[in-house]
């Protein structure tokens, strides 16, 4: 019997060792490059408190790079070594002049799924550079004047619905700016009319609402995307709830078909293009690649441009000179140029000057990440970035670090007057990314976001409430910037 304990002892003891060396094998990895590194601890590395939800990912990676101020530095991500680059030069090489070492994300990628593993955000290398050619005609200057039309459309049915809540003391305006920017995005990729200001859950409404829940579930699936990629595509951890694609392709599918079945009709959108790629000529070009694009458009827009639109808001309300400067900016243009034009919108440079202040302050994603394709020896210095090697640009902490933008919890869009000031010395200001992957749509996501502001702000004055949380808080569960209580607010008409 003794014998039997001892063994066992001596067994679990052997296991737990074995086990404890395996979870820091790699742990070792920054010392012997010699690079500077935040102590890990086994199991989650340098994790624990964005996995504890108790920050988001972008204020755990800003904690970390404002107390290391050093041009790269090493974490783990778990098991995993990462690099951090946060030295505007460095990131200038990344991104844009050795792009050729750094074309492909970390985030997971799904082999195995016809869809996902089309999704230009997701896509590798040389499957990403394929679709992304394509698609660029889509956000040409000529095909944006088309759809300012469709937009200013949707900016009028968004004010026309809030005459419904004239006298609510408090409204949910994120909620409002979701249902403008999916409006939007069902109107200029598919030329369909998406209904969510007529019916109170229209389906679109609900299905983008279930791509960036906070439920836990929706969590998991984004975390590991971008923080446990190799996990998420050996369990195939789908990166949106299946559900919730499986409708939306199908949804996307009769849109497709109906349109290929009646060539004559031209709704000079997404889907004329999709279906001029795919004629014959090009088989790569397949109904899995057109309906991954029509997914990418319809999850990449809408989040981003409601987001984006929702904090702008926010930040007018609480600092009401600013809401009033740019008023006043809106109803000069509107009076000189008889009403909302597209010249009249591009001109506005005060608005311009806030929107890109919101994108600092509230940055769509809390980082960048890039794999490395082969060793890449960064020039004078001694770091050679090996093969394999995940690559974060810490989007949020680069935008709320006080050297390159003093006070930087205040909203001041005065930072943006002079624009040829940003980004003089390297890359920091990114909200949109940079390189040959900036984000495709960052044009036709601004004017969105332009002609929201401009209709909403022309006809109501916008308050705090009671409900309004001062400050903002972001939500942990959310892998892109959301309030964690949306964005309650009182529109008074003007
Ligand atoms: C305010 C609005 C938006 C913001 C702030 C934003 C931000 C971003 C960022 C930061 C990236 C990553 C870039 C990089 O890694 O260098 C990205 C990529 C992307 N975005 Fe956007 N986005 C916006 C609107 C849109 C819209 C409206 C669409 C499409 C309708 C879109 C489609 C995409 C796509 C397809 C990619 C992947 C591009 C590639 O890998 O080549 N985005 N976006």
């Amino acid at each position: 019997m003794a014998a039997v304990l001892i063994m066992g002892s001596i067994l679990l003891v052997l296991i737990f060792t074995l086990l404890y060396k395996y979870l820091n094998r790699n742990f070792n990895y920054w010392k012997s490059k010699n690079v500077f590194y935040v102590k890990p601890i086994p199991v989650f590395g340098n994790m624990l408190p964005a996995l504890t939800m108790k920050t988001t990912l972008g204020e755990w990676l800003g904690d970390l790079s404002h107390k290391i101020k050093k041009d790269y530095f090493g974490i783990f991500v778990f098991d995993r070594p990462v690099l951090v680059v946060q030295s505007p030069k460095l990131i200038k090489l990344v991104l844009q002049k050795d792009f050729e070492y750094f074309q492909n994300r970390s985030v997971a990628h799904y082999e195995h799924d016809p869809i996902m593993s089309n999704f230009m955000f997701l896509a590798k290398n040389p499957r990403w550079k394929a679709v992304r050619s394509k698609l660029t005609p889509v956000f040409s200057t000529g095909k944006l004047k088309q759809m300012f039309p469709h937009i200013l459309r949707e900016g009028n049915l968004m004010v026309d619905y809030i005459s419904n809540f004239d006298n609510m003391p408090s409204i949910e305006s994120k909620e409002i700016c979701a249902k403008f920017s999916t409006n939007v995005i069902a109107r200029c990729a598919f030329a369909i009319d998406a209904g969510c200001f007529n019916t109170e859950n229209a389906e679109f409404r609900c299905l983008g609402r279930q791509l960036f829940n906070f439920r836990c579930s929706t969590a998991f699936r984004l975390h590991t995307a971008f923080l446990a990629p190799k996990l998420a595509t050996a369990l195939h951890i789908s990166f949106f709830n299946p559900r919730v694609i499986n409708r939306l392709c199908s949804i996307f599918g009769e849109i497709l078909s109906s349109r290929m079945s009646n060539p004559e009709y031209k709704g000079n959108d997404l889907v004329d293009i999709l279906i001029e790629e795919s004629k014959g000529k090009n088989v790569e070009f397949d109904q899995n690649v057109m309906m991954a694009q029509a997914l990418q458009f319809f999850a990449a827009g809408h989040e981003t441009v409601s987001g984006t639109l929702s904090f702008t808001l926010y930040e007018l309300c609480v600092n009401v000179h600013l809401q009033d400067r740019l008023r006043k900016e809106i109803f000069d243009n509107l009076k000189r140029l008889d009403g909302i034009t597209c010249e009249g919108v591009s001109e506005m440079k005060f608005l311009d000057m806030c929107i890109a202040e919101t994108l600092r302050k509230y940055p769509v994603l809390p980082f960048l990440d890039r794999t490395c394709l082969r060793d890449y020896k960064v020039a004078d210095s001694d770091l050679v970035i090996e093969q394999g090697m995940d690559v974060y640009i810490p989007l949020f902490a680069l935008h709320h670090n006080p050297e390159f933008f003093p006070q930087p919890e205040k909203y001041d869009p005065e930072r943006f007057a002079d624009k040829s000031k940003i980004n003089n010395k390297g890359l920091y200001y990114l909200p949109f990314g940079d390189g040959p992957r900036i984000c495709i749509g960052n044009r036709f996501g601004l004017l969105a976001v332009k002609i929201g502001l401009v209709s909403l702000l022309s006809k109501y004055k916008i308050e705090a409430t009671p409900r309004t949380p001062i400050p903002l808080k972001l939500e942990p569960k959310g892998v892109v910037s959301q309030s964690t209580v949306g964005v309650p607010l009182k529109f008074v008409p003007i």
